[in-house]
C-alpha cells in the first residue's frame, strides 16, 4: 500500500494541516490505524438505545423520573451510553456553538496555533497530536478549554487569542453553563439509578472543574485507514456530546462497534472512567471512537464534567459491601488527568492501568519512608 510521510516543519515538529494533506493521494503512515482497530463495515449497524425524555423529570413528575432512572441503569450497566431529549437547552445556543467551530477551524493554521496546546497540557489547540504521538494519530483538530467559573471560558479566549475572540468566549461560556447545569441534572438521575439518592453526585459535582472540547474532523481521502478519534474511554466523569448531522460516532456494545446516528435535538451522554470509579464499577465507562469520511467535515461539541481538583474520588458507602468490594483506589481527578497526559495514552484500559500505577506509587512511597 502506497503511503506518504508527514511533511516536516522548520523545527521538525510534524503538523497536521488537512487542507495540504487532503490534496495528496495517500495519507501519511502516522495516520494509518492497525487492522484490529480500523473502522469495519459491521459498525454501520445502529446501536439501539432508548432516547431518554427528561422533561418529566425536570418538571418533577415521579412516574417519568422512575422510568428515566430505569432506562439509565440498564444502559449504564451495559455500555455506559444513552441519549437525552427534551433537555431544555436552547437550540440557538447549540447552533451558535457549531457555527463558531466552523469559524475557528477555518482560520489560518498560524492563527489557530496562537492557542497551541503545550506538551503535557490538556487545554489549547491541537492539530491532531503530532507533537505527542508518532503513530495511530487522530484525523482531527481540537480546541479544548477549562470551564470552572462564570468567566473562565470568556477569559480564556480573550487572554489566548485577543479581544476579537470575545464573541467565541461569550458563546462557549453560555454553552458550558448550560452543559454544567444539564450534567448536574443527569447526576441526580445517576444517583437515583444507583440507589444512593438524588443529592449524592449532584453535590459532588456542584462546583466542577470541567473541560470543553471542540472537535473538527476534516474530510479524509482514505477513511478506511484512518480514525477521527481512536477507541477510548473518556477518563473524565460524564461526557455530554452534541454531534452535527454528518455522523461518525461509534460505541462498543456486546462485542461490536455500533453507529450512533446523529439526532439534532438529542445530547449523547456517556459515562467516563472517573464516574465508573465513583460508582464502584457498577456503571461502565463507555468505549467509543469516531470515524471520518471522504466528503465532508464533521464537528462535535464535547463537554467533559470533572470534579474540583481537591475532591477525592471515592464511592459512596452504600455502593461498597462484601459482594461489591472496592474496585478502584481513591484518587483525585488531576492525578488521573496527569496520568493520561504524561504517562499513558488514553484507551479502553486507562482506569485499570491508572489504578495499578497508583498502587505501585503508594508502595514505592511507603518503602522510601
Ligand atoms: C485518537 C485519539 C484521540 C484522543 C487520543 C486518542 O489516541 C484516543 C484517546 C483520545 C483521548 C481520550 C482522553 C482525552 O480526552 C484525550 C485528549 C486524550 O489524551 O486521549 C483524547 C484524545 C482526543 O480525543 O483528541
Ligand atoms: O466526535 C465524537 O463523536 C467523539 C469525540 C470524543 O470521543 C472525544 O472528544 O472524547
Ligand atoms: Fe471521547
Amino acid at each position: 500500500m502506497a503511503t506518504t510521510t508527514m511533511p516536516p516543519t522548520k523545527d521538525d515538529q510534524l503538523i497536521f494541516d488537512a487542507s495540504l494533506l487532503n490534496s495528496k493521494p495517500n495519507i501519511p503512515t502516522q495516520f494509518i490505524w492497525p487492522e484490529e482497530e480500523k473502522a469495519t463495515p459491521d459498525a454501520l449497524q445502529e446501536l439501539h438505545v432508548p432516547l431518554i425524555d427528561i422533561s418529566g423529570f425536570l418538571s418533577g413528575d415521579p412516574h417519568s423520573t422512575l422510568e428515566a432512572t430505569r432506562l439509565i441503569s440498564q444502559a449504564c450497566e451495559k455500555h455506559g451510553f444513552f441519549q437525552v431529549v427534551n433537555h431544555g437547552v436552547d437550540p440557538g445556543l447549540i447552533e451558535e456553538a457549531h457555527k463558531l467551530i466552523d469559524a475557528f477551524f477555518s482560520l489560518p493554521l498560524q492563527e489557530k496555533q496562537r492557542a497551541q496546546r503545550l506538551t503535557g497540557e490538556s487545554c489549547g489547540y491541537a492539530s491532531s497530536f503530532t507533537g505527542r504521538f508518532t503513530s495511530r494519530l487522530p484525523w482531527k483538530e481540537t480546541l479544548s478549554f477549562r470551564f470552572c467559573s462564570p468567566t473562565s471560558v470568556q477569559d480564556y479566549f480573550v487572554r489566548t487569542l485577543g479581544p476579537d475572540y470575545l464573541r467565541y468566549g461569550e458563546a462557549y461560556q453560555k454553552y458550558c453553563e448550560a452543559m454544567s447545569e444539564l450534567s448536574l441534572k443527569i447526576m441526580e438521575l445517576l444517583g437515583m439509578s444507583l440507589g444512593v439518592g438524588r443529592a449524592q453526585f449532584r453535590e459532588f459535582f456542584e462546583s466542577n472543574d470541567s473541560i470543553m472540547r471542540l472537535n473538527y474532523y476534516p474530510p479524509c481521502q482514505d477513511p478506511s485507514l484512518a480514525l477521527g478519534t481512536g477507541p477510548h474511554c473518556d477518563p473524565t466523569s460524564l461526557t455530554i456530546l452534541h454531534q452535527d448531522d454528518v455522523g461518525g460516532l461509534q460505541v462498543f456494545s456486546d462485542g461490536n462497534w455500533r453507529t450512533i446516528t446523529p439526532i439534532s435535538n438529542a445530547f449523547v451522554v456517556n459515562i467516563g472512567d472517573t464516574f465508573m470509579a465513583l460508582s464502584n464499577g457498577r456503571f461502565k465507562s463507555c468505549l467509543h471512537r469516531a470515524v471520518v469520511n471522504s466528503t465532508c467535515a464533521r464537528r462535535s461539541l464535547a463537554f467533559f464534567l470533572c470534579p474540583e481538583t481537591e475532591r477525592v474520588v471515592t464511592p459512596p458507602e452504600r455502593l461498597v459491601d462484601s459482594e461489591h468490594p472496592r474496585a478502584y483506589p481513591d484518587f483525585t481527578w488531576p492525578a488521573l488527568l496527569e496520568f493520561t497526559q504524561k504517562h499513558y495514552r488514553a484507551d479502553m484500559n486507562t482506569l485499570d492501568a491508572f489504578s495499578e500505577w497508583i498502587v505501585r506509587q503508594t508502595a514505592t512511597t511507603a518503602a522510601a519512608n
